[in-house]
This record gives C-alpha cells, sequence and structure tokens, in this order.
C-alpha cells in the first residue's frame, strides 16, 4: 500500500474541507491532497495552502488513487455520469460521503462495477476528533478497504457497518450529530445570558463544559447514565434540571429526531437513486 495514498475530493465544501484540514494537520502531504469545485472561492482557501485545485472532475479521477465524492447528494448523479468514462479507465476507490445515495446507483453511474465505499464522516475531522461510518461494496478489494479506512481513521475514529442501511443510522448518530450538541450548546449559552451571565462567560462556561462532559464519558470506565448521577445530587440543583427534561419527553424528542434523520437518508435514496 501506498504510505500516503492520493486523495481527490470532487466538491470542496464543508465537509471535504473539514477532512482535508484534518488530514493536513495530521501530516498528510499536501503533494497527495488535490480537490475541485465548480466554485472558485470554494477551492481558493485550499490553493492558498498549496494543495492542487481545479474544476476538471475527469483530470482529477485520473490522477488519484482515492476519489472522495463530496458534493450535495442532489448533484452526485450529474456528477458522476459525467465520470463514466475516466472512472473505467483509471478505475480508482470512490468513498461516497453523500447521505442517502446508494452504492448501487453510483456504481451504475460510474459506467458500473465501481469500487465504492459509503462512508459517513462528520466535521469534526476537521480536529481529528471525527466519527465515520463505512461500508464497501463488492467490488472494494482488500487493499482500498484498507486505504479508505486509514484516510477516516487519520482524522478520528473510523468503524465498518455490515449493512449499507446502517449508513442512514450512522448518520443520525454522527454524521448529523455535531449540530444536535451545537443547537443544545447555542440553547445553554442563551439560557445562561437569560440567567444573568455576560454572553461571553456563558458561552465559555458552556462550550467547557461540553468539551469537559466529551472527555470523562470518552474515559470513564461507566457509562453515561453512572456520569449523570454522580453530578446529581439527592434534592439538589441537578435534580430539578433533569426533572424538566423528563416531564418535556427530551429523550423520546431526541429519538424522534435521529428517526427523522434515518428517514431522510432513506427517501434521499428513493427520490435520488435512479
Ligand atoms: N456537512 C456535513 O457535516 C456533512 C456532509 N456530508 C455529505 O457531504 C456532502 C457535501 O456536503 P457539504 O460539504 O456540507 O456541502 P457543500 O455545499 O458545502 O459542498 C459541496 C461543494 O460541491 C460543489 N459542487 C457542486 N457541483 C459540483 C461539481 N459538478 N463539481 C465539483 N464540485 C461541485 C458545491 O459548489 P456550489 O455550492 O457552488 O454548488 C460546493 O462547493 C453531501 O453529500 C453531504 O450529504 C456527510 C457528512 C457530514
Ligand atoms: O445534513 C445533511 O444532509 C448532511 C449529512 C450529514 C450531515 N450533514
Amino acid at each position: 500500500m501506498t504510505q500516503f495514498p492520493r486523495i481527490g475530493f470532487i466538491g470542496a465544501g464543508n465537509m471535504a474541507s473539514a477532512l482535508v484540514g484534518g488530514l493536513l494537520a495530521k501530516g498528510w502531504p499536501t503533494t497527495a491532497l488535490m480537490l475541485t469545485d465548480v466554485s472558485e472561492a470554494a477551492l481558493s482557501v485550499h490553493a492558498a495552502r498549496g494543495l492542487s485545485t481545479g474544476t476538471d472532475n475527469a483530470a482529477l479521477v485520473a490522477n488519484v488513487d482515492i476519489v472522495v465524492l463530496a458534493v450535495k447528494p442532489q448533484a452526485m448523479k450529474a456528477v458522476t455520469q459525467a465520470l463514466a468514462t475516466t472512472a473505467q479507465q483509471a478505475k480508482p476507490l470512490f468513498i461516497s460521503i453523500a447521505a442517502g445515495i446508494p452504492a448501487e446507483s453510483l456504481s451504475q453511474w460510474l459506467g458500473g462495477d465501481a469500487a465504492i465505499v459509503r462512508a459517513m464522516p462528520n466535521t469534526p475531522a476537521l480536529v481529528q476528533a471525527g466519527a465515520t461510518g463505512l461500508y464497501a461494496n463488492a467490488a472494494v478489494s482488500h487493499e482500498q478497504r484498507e486505504q479508505a479506512e486509514q484516510v477516516l481513521a487519520a482524522v478520528g475514529i473510523a468503524l465498518w457497518v455490515d449493512t449499507e442501511a446502517k449508513i442512514d443510522a450512522v448518520t443520525a448518530v454522527s454524521g448529523s450529530g455535531p449540530a444536535y450538541f451545537f443547537y443544545l450548546m447555542e440553547a445553554m449559552i442563551n439560557a445562561g445570558v437569560k440567567l444573568g451571565l455576560d454572553p461571553q462567560d456563558a458561552r465559555d462556561l458552556a462550550l467547557q463544559t461540553a468539551l469537559g462532559a466529551a472527555q470523562i464519558a470518552i474515559t470513564a470506565d461507566v457509562g453515561p447514565a453512572e456520569l449523570r448521577r454522580r453530578v446529581t445530587s439527592p434534592n439538589g440543583t441537578t435534580e430539578q434540571a433533569v426533572a424538566v427534561f423528563d416531564r418535556a419527553g427530551l429523550a423520546d424528542i431526541v429519538e424522534q429526531a435521529m428517526r427523522a434523520c434515518a428517514e431522510r437518508g432513506e427517501s434521499l435514496a428513493i427520490e435520488l437513486s435512479h
């Protein structure tokens, strides 16, 4: 296996930028990373740090080991169909990070029998704290599987799921997950201000608390339920807050939100797979 496979990103938006930023910080050589996009503005930040950028998606496919398909799901069919001839000649590994789009559709659009890994990463990849679920179709070789894992594990944790349908569940937990925590952060900061804190203080306290809670939950030898119990003194303050969450049915709301997220993955597949 090449030590650093050459990776080309088609689409240089939010998620590609997070992955590229994380890979660069991890020591991935600039010469092994390239990007294309229809938007010069999206490319300029990458060009400024010495990466090869351009607008010719087919030229990129012909020059890399791994193509990361990082355009919106709605753009995926047109982008991949335009690459079919080059894909059949170059036979790179394609990693699609798009929500919803099935590997079978991508393979067909790319001319058939394409090696496709579906990956569902998340934006904390930027700080090597990413969480990615991976699924490979039958055309992916053992070496390509290792390469895909090498790339995503460089920017966080990467785990394989055994059915493609589980990518929708990964999306609900970790792909979209950062947004849930940001939502909670926003709500806590706003509430802290309403309780009388200076906005900067509310922000610093809320964000440091999120960081600390995540770090302790990752390293502790007990689960989140026990960690919560350790914060919750009998007849104390936390108990009152958690009682409000329980009365509002917060756990049920979280489940409903995550089901809606996973179901959107399924409906994107129905809308966009033909
Ligand atoms: N954002 C996230 O947290 C996550 C996103 N994803 C997936 O990643 C994918 C990208 O999402 P995100 O980064 O948020 O989206 P963005 O819109 O930020 O990035 C997509 C980029 O692709 C460009 N683009 C459109 N058409 C083409 C084309 N023909 N050739 C090259 N580039 C093109 C877009 O340009 P323009 O805007 O001008 O159209 C845009 O700059 C999606 O499929 C999404 O499901 C997966 C996990 C997490
Ligand atoms: O919202 C979306 O559709 C994408 C996929 C996961 C995170 N963002």
